[in-house]
């Protein structure tokens, strides 16, 4: 099983890329973190919001592999403790489909895709900006396997 952050934006900064390559590389050869970047929808163009979400939505749906769960990260979903993140890690793993954790663009994600999840969940009740969500993702993913392997990197 992967686990797969497919995100809306591409040529992020360098201090987003560094950030989420920390934490992707921590992770074990048994539970591979990788990125899947899709190309926003240009705000140039006169489209309409939902026009745009539209757009990166069939972007997401094309990147996704086949029978994944679809984990949604959304800032109104569940709130999730560490714990209970790495209780979440663990059945996806006794589940054993790939796990695609899904982060929208400036405009969030298309209520279509949204009630397609399988899960919901949110980092915060804060709206975060979509660059933050990768290493902050990436580093509650890796506590959460630090948690399920009693390493010491997560102190209660
Ligand atoms: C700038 S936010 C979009 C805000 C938009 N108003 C909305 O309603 O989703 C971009 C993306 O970052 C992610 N995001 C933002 N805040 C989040 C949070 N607190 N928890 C989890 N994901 C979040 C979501 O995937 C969202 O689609």
């Amino acid at each position: 099983m992967k686990l797969l952050i497919v995100a809306v934006g591409t040529r992020m900064p360098a201090w987003v890329e560094s950030g989420f390559d920390e934490f992707a590389r921590r992770m074990p050869r048994e539970l591979p973190l990788q990125l899947v970047e899709v190309k926003a929808e240009p705000r140039t163009t006169g489209k309409t919001v939902d026009a745009m979400m539209a757009a990166e939505a069939a972007r997401i749906e094309a990147a996704l592999p086949p029978r994944c769960r679809r984990v949604i990260l959304d800032e109104r979903g569940s709130d999730l403790t560490t714990i209970a993140l790495a209780g979440r890690l663990e059945a996806w793993q006794a589940e054993g489909a790939d796990v695609a954790l899904i982060v929208g663009g400036p405009d969030g994600l298309s209520p279509a895709l949204k009630s397609s999840a399988h899960e919901r969940i949110r980092l915060s009740s804060l709206t975060l900006p979509h660059a933050l969500v990768r290493p902050l993702l990436a580093e509650a993913l890796y506590r959460a396997w630090t948690v399920l392997k009693n390493h010491p990197y997560h102190r209660e």
